[in-house]
């Protein structure tokens, strides 16, 4: 069996292209140079792909921010605000990603958000009647050649084009099926390009396929698949899925004109049902994911074994590739670089090279009359044996309590609508109360501060009397702008994540495993691998200092459970809810202990809730009720008059408001303003009684918003919310911001605040 991959990492070993790109955006490096440097880490990738036995190596994956961007770049998927910018490839692909502002010109960056059940997130498509749809672009092409001439014969992968449309916003007389008239033709005209440059085979990503269709989504995609066969593209078209089974449209396969089908074997347990049961289509290429593309975790070879097995029933292997279940982008690089894990840890881990390597290895295993004799198989067995006697993988007191948790529901008495008269006697807050979501700008100088003091070159007390004045300087600054709820500003943070993770027991951590989230940022997710418990308070210390700076409230700052867990790699031995009861009990304590302290705001932020909603609507009720509860238990021990906020964003709401009402917080921020307020539409649809602050700034750009900018949202919010229950705050946390861009911008909704409470006051 030959082996793919369908997509590989592209940020950098050493995060060379967010370090390279950031230089770019500084102005420190010329576009000529970061272009350069792009190159070099294409030419890695592939001798990567290569040196680790991957027989069909890919091309295009690689993006200076956004592979759906560049796709939409790539077919004239632009609305009118950019199409009047300088036409330059690298200035559109940034003004598109980050907002533009220069010489007279200014537009607001494309919604972003999450892709499918990971965190990374892709920018928004827009069309609008400016649009001319048509191929616009050549970098399939361009990658292309230059790996062929670098000695690679690729396989270009593009998103395809039902995903394209599905994901695409489309507003006046605009629609997808109008859009597909000219989209069908632009892809065959690439193809053929392709085709005519050398390739064999294009791969076509249809993600999409993995959600909810009913019959005329169904009739629409096979209509588009048509259309396209039709034009012979002269090339070999590989229709790649992942996250999820693709049944609903399994039936009819059969007749798709494409040769090679990729299906995710990992979290798609519905394709091996549906495959065993129907077969599969005789004259195509099953593309099969059999290593988990996005955990990593070591790939058990018995089981995938057994999937090979039965899946080899149906076809031969000469028509078995083996993948991953999904693009490697997921992952870290290597485990190469992580020398501080001790060897048992190592010994079940893998990242996108050991997965590659794991490929090869099961195509050599798939070939033997008796694999489970070879040493391969043998070794692989071994780690799994070894890795039962790692400590701390079962805590039995940590199993105790939620054992007493489980089958339960949580509830906070009284009700929100009694709790919000105590809070107000309480916090005495002015109409329209203004806050930030808690980071504030991590400078390069905290940064290198923190680098220092894990190297062991700066003291801990040294490190802890620079974040404390940091703090305070930033306590003053809100103060002083007239900020009504203030925040500590999270200097001690690496990460919202990563931060907890470290404190808590059941986490493993990594020195370099970076995964991109979006654009040029990258987290390092923890990795949980054992029960979780908190062995002493996390945020009490820090809380209590920022508290002593001012008069004001300062909330108390958390990661609410749903989220740690979906934004760490998970245990693959136990159940998602049993580690998210531990979670929840864990930030309980936590909640409890900030409450004692005297913190009279808390915020569990749960910008993750909606990232591991299952795909199909069928499956939304129970990881629902979940979270939910989870969110519950994390909150339900506090007084009436402590106040609960949570915090959301990059994710679709409108139809999850009825489980971020059942959260029962007494508060909700929300991203907003960078998704255009398409909030607003769905809150007509789904009113929210609650107070509820929809962020009126995007953070992830640049641009400084206006007074008026500002003043704007408010009068669109208004429209729909009840002034006794808007706040006024950013997207989401200002982490990403230079200090001058964090201050100027909070300035302004400041004083936009003050506006509108004297235009409701008169
Ligand atoms: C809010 N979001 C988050 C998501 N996921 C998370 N896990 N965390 C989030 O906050 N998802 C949704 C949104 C948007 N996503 C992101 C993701 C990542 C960032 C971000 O700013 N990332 C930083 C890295 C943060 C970090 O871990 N920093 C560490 C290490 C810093 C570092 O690179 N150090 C250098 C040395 C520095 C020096 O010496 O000058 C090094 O080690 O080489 C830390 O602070 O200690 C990024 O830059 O990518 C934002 C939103
Ligand atoms: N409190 C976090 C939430 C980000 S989603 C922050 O402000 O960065
Ligand atoms: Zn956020």
């Amino acid at each position: 069996m030959k082996t793919t991959i369908i997509g590989y990492p592209r940020i950098g070993c050493g995060r060379e292209l967010k370090k390279a790109t950031e230089n770019y955006f500084q102005n420190k490096i010329s576009p000529e140079n970061l272009n350069e440097q792009a190159k070099s880490l294409r030419k890695i990738h592939w001798e990567k792909q290569i040196s680790k036995g991957i027989d069909l190596p890919v091309s295009n994956d690689f993006s200076f921010y956004d592979t759906l961007l560049d796709t939409a770049l790539l077919f004239g998927l632009i609305p009118e605000r950019f199409t009047v910018l300088p036409q330059d490839p690298l200035i559109r692909t940034f003004a598109m990603a980050r907002g533009y502002k220069k010489d007279g010109y200014q537009a607001s960056a494309l919604a972003m958000k999450k892709w499918f059940t990971t965190n990374y997130h892709y920018m928004v498509p827009e069309v609008d009647e400016s649009s001319s749809i048509g191929l616009s672009g050549h970098k399939p092409l361009t990658e292309f050649r230059e790996a062929l001439s670098a000695g690679f014969l690729t396989r270009p992968m593009l998103t395809g084009p039902y995903t394209l449309l599905r994901l695409t916003r489309f507003s006046g007389e605009t629609s997808a099926v109008k859009c597909a008239q000219r989209l069908i033709p632009a892809y065959a005209q690439l193809l053929s390009a392709l085709g005519a440059a050398g390739a064999k085979w294009v791969q076509l990503d249809e993600p999409c396929l993995c959600l909810d269709m009913d019959a005329s989504e169904k009739a629409f995609f096979h209509s588009l698949y048509q259309r396209l066969g039709e034009k012979n593209p002269g090339v070999k078209i590989q229709l790649q899925t992942a996250f999820g089974d693709i049944t609903q449209v399994y039936d009819s396969l059969s007749s798709l004109p494409v040769q090679a089908i990729g299906l995710d074997f990992v979290e798609g347990q519905g394709n091996l049902l549906k495959l065993e049961s129907d077969g599969f289509p005789e004259d195509k290429i099953l593309v099969a994911g059999i290593v988990n593309g996005r955990n990593v975790w070591r790939n058990n070879y018995k089981k995938s074994l057994d999937i090979i097995s039965r899946i080899s029933k149906h076809l031969p292997a000469e028509r078995i590739w083996l993948s991953p279940s999904c693009s490697l982008l997921h992952l870290p690089y290597s485990l190469g670089p992580e020398t501080g894990l001790s060897p048992e840890l190592r010994d079940i881990l893998a990242f996108a090279e050991e997965k590659m390597e794991e490929l090869g290895e099961l195509s050599i295993l798939s070939a033997e009359n008796k694999p489970e004799n070879h040493p391969i198989f043998l070794r692989n067995q071994q780690r799994f044996e070894q890795a039962e006697k790692i400590p701390g993988r079962i805590l039995p007191e940590v199993r105790n309590r939620t054992s007493f948790l489980r089958d339960q529901s949580f509830l906070r008495m009284p009700d929100a609508e009694a709790r919000k008269s105590c809070q107000q006697n309480r916090l005495n807050l002015p109409p329209f109360p203004t806050t930030s979501i808690g980071s504030f700008p991590q400078t390069a100088e905290i940064r290198a501060m923190r680098r220092l003091y894990r190297k062991g070159e700066v003291k801990l007390s040294e490190y802890e009397a620079f974040l404390r004045k940091r703090t305070e300087e930033c306590v003053k600054l809100q103060d002083d702008m007239g900020l009504d709820v203030l925040v500590h500003g999270e200097f001690e943070r690496n990460d919202m994540v990563e931060y907890f993770g470290e404190q808590l027991d059941g986490f493993i951590f990594t020195e370099n495993a970076w995964v991109q989230s979006y654009g040029t940022r990258c987290v390092k997710p923890p990795i949980l691998m054992g029960d979780v418990r908190r062995p002493c308070p996390m945020t009490v210390d820090t809380w209590r200092f920022a508290a002593g700076c001012t008069k004001k409230p300062v909330k108390g700052m958390l990661t609410g459970p749903v989220t740690i867990l979906n934004w760490s790699f998970v245990r693959d031995d136990v159940e998602n809810t049993e580690c998210l009861l531990q979670l929840a009990l864990a930030i309980r304590e936590e909640v409890l202990d900030l409450e004692a302290a005297g913190c009279a705001i808390i915020q569990i932020d749960e910008a993750a809730l909606r990232e591991k909603l299952p795909l199909k609507k069928k499956d939304w009720k129970s990881y629902l009720d979940n979270a939910v509860n989870a969110f519950h238990l994390c909150h339900d021990g506090v007084r009436p008059d402590t106040q609960i906020h949570t915090h959301m964003c990059y994710s679709e709401f409108g139809d999850i408001l009825e489980a971020i009402d059942a959260m029962d917080a007494d508060v909700i921020t929300i991203e907003a303003a960078r998704s255009a307020l398409t909030l607003v539409d769905q809150l007509k649809k789904t009113p929210y009684a609650r107070d509820i602050g929809p962020g009126v700034y995007d953070i992830h750009s640049p641009l400084i918003p206006g007074e008026e900018d500002i003043l704007l949202r408010l009068d669109t919010l208004l429209s729909t919310l009840e002034p006794e229950q808007l706040w006024i705050n950013p997207d989401c946390g200002l982490k990403t911001r230079s200090p001058k861009e964090a201050e100027e911008s909070l300035k302004a909704m400041v004083n936009a605040a003050k506006k509108l409470r004297e235009k409701y006051r008169s």
